[in-house]
């Protein structure tokens, strides 16, 4: 296919997450993550997938080897690599070599635009520099290659020495380059300046064989997509950039916000538009495959992004959505979210309530007291937007809807050490059970008391070991439940060892998960009050799919 920017609002997509996002400190892709986010790429619609530097590193070689065995749906694979070093041919190069073998129709070549980096870091002649672009464009065109021209460090370069920068575009384009990209390389431009810079170079664009630009930003000054969205607007057709900004240093320009920024504020075209729906998910699927935890505050693709948390906002957006979101979230396939604090209002409660199947009307007193038992709590330091499954059980308690479907009366923990404990080597993963706890717990089920004990490597693991043995006589689908995450936090840390605690407990039966919220000044009895939530919450029952009306009349009945 030929990947074209004839039409004037079209804009073509250049993604080196592979290449310039692993640069990222911090991530680290292997051959088979550098497989999978390309054919997630393909599968978003990006026309051009730069997908390493063959030569630099085997894993690269091998990634363009295994490419051969699974081609791209759509996209053009590219080869990445720099100009040939001084002082030897091109097709002397191994590197040039390499690129090469990995058998890319398309090659992107970097070569240096800067006067002072050809003559300190090249350590070679103004010359020689434009040699090395016009020899080695040269030489992959007549083996056959299509090249893309990085002109790295683009606006230092210009804004040092025009005259040398606009001699290697030149060099570049005479050579046989079909793009020619301007890149700022150390993230210091701001936007006016890569318009100006921009338009100066559209404006000799007859000395550079009319060929279309493209833009490669850096994140350093915040301003990457600011700076790529102003070289669009002058003129560029190509932008270059990573999935969730991924780069070395401070990264570069997102696409996440670049695309949608382009096509649907500036009208422009980059994806088709049933593909824009998917960019939440690749996103997201991206940042699990690097496993990098993804930015809940990331522009259009966050978990936050469509987040609304104070009532005023809520309230607002409930009438019409324009009046707090700049677009629509499911436009790029996130959704809108209402979090609960003591930030809101009615409206905040009402929409999630709906959520559990309960709908009431703002003038209904059951409402007015939900909120105020939520602001009560959480001035006592509960945090009900982390735990939305303690919030529920609230609810319920409230409407009269909670089943209570177990009580623990009480519970009793012990944490004994081996009598040689201080005599030994600290072991922090809780090795040869230096330190054992034992819980024994008191409940109810079903009208029937249960005394059980368990033993854990803590207290926690103690009291949850015990109650599942309590509680799996009767309600077996807790064997399923585990704990994947515990929080404490400190709330009040000036009153010292009578400070308050906030544990969040997060629970999961392998498809969901749910947070429960427990505050203390004894941690054991925060963390007691959470894990009893969350295993009380697991045993719901699944949520109506009418939901409950409670505005007619005292008794619920299902809205129709
Ligand atoms: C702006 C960018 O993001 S460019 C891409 C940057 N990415 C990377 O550097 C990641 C991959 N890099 C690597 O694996 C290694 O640096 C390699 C394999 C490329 C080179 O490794 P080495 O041969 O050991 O060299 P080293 O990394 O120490 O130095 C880089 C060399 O490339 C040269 N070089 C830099 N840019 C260019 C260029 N455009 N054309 C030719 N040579 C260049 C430097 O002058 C330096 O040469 P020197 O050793 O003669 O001083
Ligand atoms: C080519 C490139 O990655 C840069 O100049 O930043």
């Amino acid at each position: 296919m030929e990947i074209k920017s004839d039409h004037p609002t079209r804009v073509i997509l250049y993604d080196t997450t592979l290449r310039d996002g692993a640069q990222r400190e911090g991530l680290s892709l292997s051959v088979q993550d550098k497989l999978q986010i390309a054919k997630l790429l393909d599968r978003l619609g990006i026309p051009f997938i730069e997908g390493g530097w063959p030569g630099a590193n085997p894993k690269d070689v091998q990634f363009f080897w295994q490419m051969r065995e699974e081609p791209l749906t759509q996209a053009e694979l590219v080869a990445f690599c720099s100009t040939r070093r001084p002082g030897r041919t091109a097709a002397e190069d191994p590197m040039l070599q390499a690129i090469l073998a990995a058998g890319t129709r398309y090659v992107t070549v970097f070569g240096k635009s800067w006067d002072l980096h050809v003559t300190q870091g090249l350590g070679t002649s103004l010359e020689e520099n434009l040699a090395m672009i016009r020899e080695t464009l040269t030489y992959l065109g007549s083996q056959g290659r299509r090249v893309i021209y990085d002109a790295e460090h683009w606006f230092d370069a210009y804004r040092h020495n025009p005259d040398y920068a606009l001699q290697t575009l030149v060099t570049a384009a005479e050579a046989g380059a079909e793009w020619l990209v301007l890149c700022d390389t150390n993230g210091g431009s701001l936007p006016h300046e890569i318009a100006q810079i921009t338009a100066a170079v559209l404006a000799e664009s007859h000395h550079l064989r009319h060929l279309p630009l493209g833009i490669h930003t850096h994140n350093d000054s915040g301003t990457a997509v600011a700076n790529a969205l102003a070289a669009v607007q002058a003129g560029v057709r190509m932008v270059q950039g990573t999935i969730n900004g991924y780069g070395e240093r401070c990264g570069n320009a997102d696409l996440c916000s670049l695309i949608p920024n382009l096509q649907l504020k500036l009208g422009y075209t980059c994806l088709p538009e049933e593909k824009l729906q998917h960019l939440t998910e690749i996103s997201r699927s991206i940042s699990e495959v690097v496993n990098l935890a993804p930015d809940d505050h990331a522009p259009f693709v966050g978990l936050s992004a469509f987040a609304h948390k104070g009532g005023i906002h809520v309230s607002a957006v409930q009438k019409n959505p324009l009046t707090y979101e700049h677009i629509a979230p499911e436009q790029v396939g996130n959704c809108r979210r209402v979090v609960v604090s003591e930030q809101s209002g009615l409206s905040n409660i009402l929409s999630k309530i709906a959520g559990f199947g309960f709908v009431l009307d703002k003038s209904d007193p059951q409402v007015r007291s939900i909120l105020e038992r939520l602001k009560t709590l959480e001035l006592e330091g509960y945090q009900f937007e982390a735990a939305e499954a303690s919030f529920e059980l609230m609810v319920r308690e409230l409407l009269g809807q909670r089943s209570h479907p177990f009580e623990m009366l009480s519970f009793n923990i012990s944490t004994t050490t081996r009598s040689d404990w201080s005599s030994k080597d600290w072991d922090p993963t809780g090795g040869e059970a230096d330190v054992q706890s034992l819980a024994a717990v008191k409940i109810v089920v079903q009208g029937q008391t249960r005394v059980t004990a368990a033993e854990g490597n803590g207290p926690v693991a103690a009291l949850d070991g015990a109650l599942r043995k309590a509680l799996l006589e009767f309600y077996p689908q807790i064997e399923q439940i585990h704990l994947s995450d515990y929080k404490v936090r400190i709330l009040n840390g000036q009153a010292g060892t009578s400070a308050k605690t906030r544990v969040l407990v997060e629970f999961s039966d392998g498809h969901h998960r749910w947070t429960t919220v427990g505050v203390s000044t004894n941690i054991i009895e925060a963390s007691c009050r959470a894990l009893v939530e969350g295993l009380e919450y697991s045993l719901l029952p699944p949520s109506s799919p009418l939901p409950i009306d409670y505005r007619s009349s005292a008794t619920a009945t299902r809205v129709s």
